[in-house]
């Protein structure tokens, strides 16, 4: 065998040895580092970026990162937040809004690796509030963001049904017996994140998918190497 033949050989002996295999989805549909840093090489107006530093005043409170959450356990190594640049300048638009009304945005969770998706769902495989790893979740993709809305005076949430990952009927997005400022605050936050380009999903108050998010496709690259 000649010399660059044998190179080429080893290379897909490599790459069929150490590429990332997925127990529920055909492992092409979702790309690790060193594709998606292919991909945004050429479509770097669809990258990942920072949520903080396209807007600094953003609160976070990424409760993936502490034992605050449904696994009672860290799923991440960071508290940081990221999604696609077009959703990020969107959320940019929407926080400008809400400041003059003396409003702000409270993050829990953006972009979320495929692999923590499917850590979720095997200890929680109610997918009426946790993503279906067949399909993936929108926040694999780098489009959904889990949030709130604060008082800038006080730095407070303002009143919504539930807590976030409250897994209950109640955390509906159109859950009507509630009292009414709960009510107001919930629709407030729906018209404005709509107005912007996200829509609700019905299970869950909190959680926004940006439209258009079927043209990004599912990634599981750690927040350390974005
Ligand atoms: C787990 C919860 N915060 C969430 O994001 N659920 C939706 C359905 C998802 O996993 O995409
Ligand atoms: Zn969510």
């Amino acid at each position: 065998m000649k010399r660059g033949s044998l190179f080429i050989f080893f290379a897909l002996v490599f790459n069929i040895a150490f590429a990332q295999h997925y127990e529920y989805i055909d492992s092409s549909k979702v790309m690790g580092p060193k594709s998606y840093a292919a991909r945004v090489k050429q479509q770097p107006e669809l990258r990942l970026v920072e949520i903080k530093k396209y807007i600094p005043a953003i609160v976070l409170d990424i409760r993936y990162a502490t034992t605050n959450n449904f696994m009672h356990r860290k799923m991440y190594e960071q508290g940081r937040a990221f999604a696609r640049l077009p959703v990020v300048l969107a959320l940019k638009e929407m926080e400008e809004d809400l400041k003059n009304r003396g409003l702000g945005l409270k993050i829990y969770d953006a972009y979320r690796p495929y692999s923590v998706t499917v850590k979720f769902y095997k200890e929680t495989p109610d997918t009426n509030f946790v993503a279906d790893p067949r399909k993936g979740s929108k926040h694999n993709r780098g489009c959904a963001i889990d949030l709130s809305l604060i008082d800038l005076k006080t730095g407070k949430e303002l009143e919504m049904p539930t807590g976030f990952d409250s897994f209950s009927r109640k955390a509906a997005a159109n859950y009507p017996d509630l009292p009414a400022q709960q009510l107001a605050n919930r629709e407030l936050l729906k018209s404005i994140m709509q107005a912007h380009g996200f829509k609700v999903i019905a299970t869950e108050w909190w959680h926004y998918d940006f439209n258009g998010w079927a043209k990004f496709p599912l990634l599981d690259i750690p927040f350390e190497t974005i």
